[in-house]
């Protein structure tokens, strides 16, 4: 059923938001209808984040009007909920190439618009950049309102206390408005959740402070004297009540909660606090989903959708087509092998910082509900939090993103290899990820794991390798890594092992080219598959090395001693990636031979199809042939 077209009267006004400002207040509730309406149509032709833009639809509306931006600064938390923010400040024509190669990127970026004054994609990390402004405009003797926006679940990351409690030191000059829907991306975890449903719904205290005001305003004069000190009566009752917010614990003054979906209190409350300064928190519930039936039965379901997933979700069940069948991806193969293992062993236990579904582990959620721990947005506690659980003889598994994970490689290194704890970091999104774009990229972990000392490093490049990469850490008396991609997992590649031991790389053809064509090609992990038809048309010797650590170099070593060149190709950072240490490895065992190594270059990769990311770092099977045959050429030129 496709989504039916309206009319833009109000929102086709708006270029700037001093165009917002202009509109009378009436025509408000109109306008924030128009632009959920835009809203929908525009991410049923691009796909993107769509509940929690659904949610936001007032609140933003409502600060551009309020707020000076951007000399007032707007610091969105992830970034994923601004595409009505873009719209408002100068990019709604050019929304209809979201997330796509050349258009606008799905988070807020510096690059894209004054009214992106910090870029975003990795949640919590607003309130520390807003403080940041606030503190240069105390500095600079600057006059204007630096603003978080932060979500309940991004609220649960560490960094966001961390600048909670910078700022209620500072007493600085910062708003810091709460998003409160009672999501994350799954059901948002945690006390602190606990605490923010205590705030949203202590009715007894909303109406004591109620009262204590109308009170004070009929006592005329000696109300106004009162007045001054109402806050800290208010203050006063919360404590009496038991009900005083964390944040006023940590030096903010708290108002709300408020209806975020009610226009009318958001524009007064708001303008209140543009007037008043110091650390301030307002606590604004909203529905993430808001106004589209479906997404707010389930606001999960409609965090990210594809193309026409709006059209599709309000179809009639009868019209719905069904899922292609195609072979599963590879967090789903990971996924089942981990079941797998926790039916057989009570010592496995998963953990998640919110990111079950991603992760692929609602199967196991339903299955070993008390065995799995979704620690919130919380990166580094999920891994020292496994290092404590591996102490005490449990098998824990880190299911994370690639790009996450660098939130926590201290806890990597320090808390788990430098023990030498038995501790699996499933590492899905390794490599490029598409649409979400650099700041999704998992383009380091490889780089940054290759110098781990005790951390074995496992990039399977198909279903076979990775089931045995899992069965293997979780028998392994150390800390392992097992990475792979956002895709399809091919189920089986073929080849021969090289050596003895589970570990070691597989041969799956060999060059029948005589010197000085004689090219050894090793591919690390996903990359494989791809290798495979280059080879066969270059005639080279194609290698799956399966293990990046430990590098089972001897086979290797005289292998390469057999070719006269060696080619690596990874999804990962060609700086000091696994290529580079390979060579080394091999130049360090006297065999030296002219190397190409074919990597994520040294830049950040833009956003767009994954087909089109790997080829704008040469990635791509055309791209990586072409520089493969060009090397040999000159190999021949040379000689
Ligand atoms: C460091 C980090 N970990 C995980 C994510 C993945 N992620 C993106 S949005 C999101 C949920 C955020 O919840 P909230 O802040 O409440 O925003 P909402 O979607 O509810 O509006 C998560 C876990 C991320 N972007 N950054
Ligand atoms: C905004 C965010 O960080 C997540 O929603 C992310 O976009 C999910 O990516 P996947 O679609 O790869 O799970
Ligand atoms: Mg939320």
């Amino acid at each position: 059923m496709p989504l039916s077209p309206r009319q833009t009267h109000l929102l086709d006004l708006i270029e700037q938001p001093a165009d917002l400002r202009a509109l009378s207040r009436g025509s408000l509730a109109a306008l924030a209808d128009e632009m959920r309406h835009a809203l929908l149509e525009q991410v049923e032709a691009t796909g993107g984040h769509l509940a929690a833009n659904l949610g936001v639809v007032e609140l933003t509306l409502a600060l551009h009007r309020v707020f000076d931006t951007p000399h007032d600064r707007l610091v969105w938390d992830v970034g994923h909920q601004t595409y009505l923010h873009k719209m408002l400040t100068g990019r709604r024509g050019w929304m209809s190439r979201l997330r796509q190669h050349g258009g606008p990127a799905g988070f807020t970026r510096r690059v894209e618009s004054e009214y992106d004054p910090f870029g975003a994609g990795h949640s919590s990390t607003s309130i520390s950049a807003a403080l940041g402004m606030a503190l240069a405009a105390e500095r600079k003797g600057e006059d204007r309102q630096a603003i978080a926006i932060i979500g309940d679940g991004a609220m649960t990351a560490g960094q966001a206390f961390e600048a909670l409690n910078h700022a209620g030191d500072r007493q600085a000059n910062l708003l810091v408005i709460l998003n409160d829907n009672e999501m994350s991306i799954s059901a948002n975890v945690g006390a602190l959740n606990q605490h923010l449903t205590r705030l949203r719904s202590n009715p007894l205290i909303e109406r004591f402070r109620h009262s204590g005001e109308e009170m004070l305003a009929q006592a005329g004069p000696l109300g106004e004297l009162l007045g001054s000190t109402r806050a800290g009566l208010r203050d006063g009752m919360r404590h009496l009540l038991g009900a005083s917010s964390l944040f006023e614990e940590l030096g903010f003054r708290y108002f709300g909660p408020i209806d975020g979906h009610d226009l009318d209190t958001l524009l007064d409350t708001l303008s209140n606090l543009r007037e008043q300064r110091g650390p301030r928190l307002l606590h604004v519930v909203t529905q993430k989903g808001r106004g589209l039936a479906p997404a707010e039965r389930d606001p999960v379901g409609f965090h990210g959708v594809a193309r026409n997933g709006v059209s599709r979700a309000m179809a009639p069940s009868a019209d719905k087509p069904a899922t292609p069948a195609g072979p599963p991806t590879w967090t789903e193969v990971a996924a089942t092998r981990l079941e797998h293992h926790a039916a057989k062993d009570e010592r496995v236990v998963a953990i998640t910082p919110a990111m079950i579904e991603g992760s692929g582990l609602k199967g196991f959620a339903d299955r070993f509900p008390e065995r799995l721990y979704d620690v919130g947005i919380a990166e580094q506690h999920a891994v020292t939090l496994a290092g404590g659980l591996a102490t005490e003889g449990m098998r824990p598994v880190v299911a994370i993103y690639s790009t996450f994970l660098q939130r926590a490689w201290d806890q990597v290194i320090h808390d788990i290899a430098l023990q030498n704890l038995p501790v699996t970091f499933l590492v899905d999104r390794a490599g490029l990820v598409g649409p979400d774009g650099p700041t999704h990229a998992g383009s380091f972990d490889l780089a940054l794991a290759t110098s781990v000392p005790n951390l074995a490093i496992a990039a399977p490049a198909d279903a076979r390798d990775l089931d045995a990469a899992i069965d293997w850490a979780l028998a392994h008396d150390g800390p392992c890594l097992v990475r792979y991609p956002r895709d399809k997992c091919p189920a089986e590649l073929g080849g021969h092992a090289l050596a003895e031991g589970i570990t070691a790389p597989t041969l799956l053809r060999r060059s029948a080219a005589k010197a000085p064509r004689r090219v050894l090609v090793i591919g690390v992990g996903a990359m494989v598959e791809r290798l495979i038809p280059i080879c066969e048309t270059l005639d080279a010797t194609l290698v799956n090395l399966r293990w990046a650590r430990p590098l089972a170099i001897e086979p290797l070593a005289e292998l390469a001693a057999e070719h006269d060149a060696v080619v690596t190709v990874e999804e990962g950072a060609r700086i000091g990636g696994v290529g580079s240490e390979l060579l080394l490895a091999l130049a360090e065992r006297g065999v030296s031979r002219p190397g190409l190594r074919l990597g994520i270059e040294d830049r950040f990769i833009e956003h767009g199809s994954r087909e089109e990311c790997l080829a704008d770092t040469g990635l791509d099977s055309g791209s990586i042939a072409a520089s493969i045959a060009a090397f040999i050429g000159n190999l021949c030129m040379n000689r």
